[in-house]
């Protein structure tokens, strides 16, 4: 059976950092699921279809990472149909040997909730724009702004809300080095392999 951690939390926690390098520390595949959101948001048209004829190449495109893409990706992640068109990959991702890493915001809670380890990554909203704004380039009160109308859109729907799992470990990297982030995650992931060994 693999080993899966989930990661979830608001935009601009830090999840992919951490996911990146504990997939690279324990040699697990992961995945950014807000990409497949991201893409369909940007492919235009009927969300509902561009999710379901998503291609790796929408994967490629170079303004996912922009602030537009975020709000585009949020709006029709709140659609059920998108979140279903979605769900089947990331279950084939996770299910891959030897295990995986999967970050988002409903990773923990409705795509793997029976993940070995639930990770949920927090930090300040100031502090979560001025990392985003000096990554883009772009202006710190603006991106405060898009920070929290995406986590409040994100929170509030009925779809897969972002929430915790109940028995999530939080990480808060606000006052956390990336080093130090890193760390914490790994230790965390460590005393969970050594509880539930495979
Ligand atoms: N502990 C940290 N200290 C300082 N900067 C950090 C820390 N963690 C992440 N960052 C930086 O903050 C920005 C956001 O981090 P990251 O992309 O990992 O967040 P995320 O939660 O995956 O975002 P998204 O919601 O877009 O998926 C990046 O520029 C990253 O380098
Ligand atoms: N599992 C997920 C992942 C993402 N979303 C939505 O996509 C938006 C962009 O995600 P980022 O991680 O790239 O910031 C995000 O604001 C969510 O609306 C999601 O619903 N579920």
């Amino acid at each position: 059976m693999p080993f899966i951690i989930a990661i979830d939390g608001p935009a601009a926690s830090g999840k992919g950092t951490i996911a990146r390098a504990l997939a690279s520390h324990f040699g697990f595949h992961h995945l950014d699921t807000g990409l497949l959101y991201r893409a369909t948001g940007a492919k235009g048209g009927d969300p509902i279809v561009s999710a379901r004829d998503l291609t790796p190449d929408d994967l490629q495109r170079p303004d996912l990472r922009s602030a537009a893409a975020g709000q585009a990706a949020s709006r029709v992640a709140a659609i059920p149909e998108v979140r279903e068109a979605l769900r089947e990959f990331q279950l084939r991702f996770a299910s891959q040997e030897p295990g995986a890493v999967l970050d988002g915001r409903d990773i923990g809670t409705v795509i793997c909730p029976d993940a070995q380890v639930k990770l949920y990554v927090i930090a300040s909203d100031e502090v979560r724009a001025a990392r985003r704004a000096a990554e883009l380039g772009s202006d710190v009160a603006d991106m405060l702004n898009e920070l929290q109308q995406r986590d409040r859109r994100d929170s509030q729907r009925a779809a897969a809300p972002l929430r915790p799992a109940t028995d999530a470990i939080v990480i808060d990297t606000t006052d956390l080095a990336i080093e130090q982030a890193i760390a914490t995650a790994i230790a965390a992931v460590q005393s969970a392999r050594e509880l539930r060994p495979r």
